[in-house]
């Protein structure tokens, strides 16, 4: 299929229990895009990527993935086709170790050996700390560990929830370089959950703002896009 979206979202709703939190989202990501979704606190950015990952039911409209309707797909389902997740809560096993958490991403290990010296290439310093406790290592140590564990599978699509949330700089621009890196060797498809807009410009081609649930603004990446989006995100 010459159009084939990786994501594309239709007139998406749905929120918790009666209340619509995305209201009529619709979306269209291309393969190996890098997609920065913004916009103010509660506005429903979360709420929009559990949507997709299938943890909220759709109250309405459709979600496509390579042209497949999966509207009604288990998160589970959606993990095993090759939909990686990244979530804005910290959610590693605290008392296992590096190894182990990242471990715990694949079915098997048989293809431990590859996939963890892939993370290890965009995150050096867990290959020296393999043995240590997740919940012993700082915030952002920990940021860089779930996407590892992201990446572990080599996710087709990539859905990152506020990855760079009380990160220092250096910290946010190894995330950045890892992110472009995926992008660039393997194709990946990204779909950025961000309130830094300097770190969601410096890698996205695209971006969208997202306002009481429904799209307010969206364009290619270009000379004026830092001025606008600052405009949207503005108290
Ligand atoms: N489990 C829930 N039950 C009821 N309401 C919820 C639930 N989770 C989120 N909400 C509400 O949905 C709205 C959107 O929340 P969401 O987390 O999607 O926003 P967000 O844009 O990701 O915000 P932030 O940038 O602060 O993370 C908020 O008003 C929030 O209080």
């Amino acid at each position: 299929m010459a159009d084939a979206l990786k994501l594309k979202l239709s007139d998406v709703s749905s929120g918790y229990g009666a209340i619509d939190v995305v209201n009529g989202v619709s979306l269209a990501i291309r393969p190996g895009e890098i997609f920065a979704l913004m916009g103010k606190n509660g506005m429903g950015k979360t709420t929009l990527l559990k949507t997709i990952l299938g943890f909220l039911r759709v109250g309405k409209g459709t979600i496509e993935v390579d042209g497949a309707v999966i509207t009604d797909s288990k998160p589970a389902e959606l993990i095993a086709s090759g939909v990686g997740y990244a979530p804005q809560e910290l959610p590693l096993f605290q008392d296992l170790s590096i190894r182990d958490n990242l471990r715990l991403a694949l079915k098997g290990d048989r293809d431990l050996a590859s996939a963890l010296e892939r993370v290890y290439g965009y995150f050096p310093f867990l290959k020296d700390r393999l043995a240590q406790k997740a919940g012993t290592l700082s915030g952002g140590e920990q940021k860089m560990l779930i996407l590892a564990r992201a990446l572990m599978l080599r996710p087709k699509l990539l859905l990152i929830d506020e990855i760079s949330e009380g990160l220092q700089p250096s910290v946010v621009q190894n995330i950045a370089k890892a992110l472009r890196d995926d992008r660039e060797k393997r194709g990946t498809t990204i779909l950025l959950v961000e309130q830094n807009l300097d770190f969601a410009l410096s890698v996205a081609d695209r971006w969208a703002i997202l306002k009481l649930g429904a799209i307010e603004d969206e364009s290619p990446n270009g000379p004026d896009s830092r001025g606008r989006v600052l405009q949207h995100l503005k108290i």
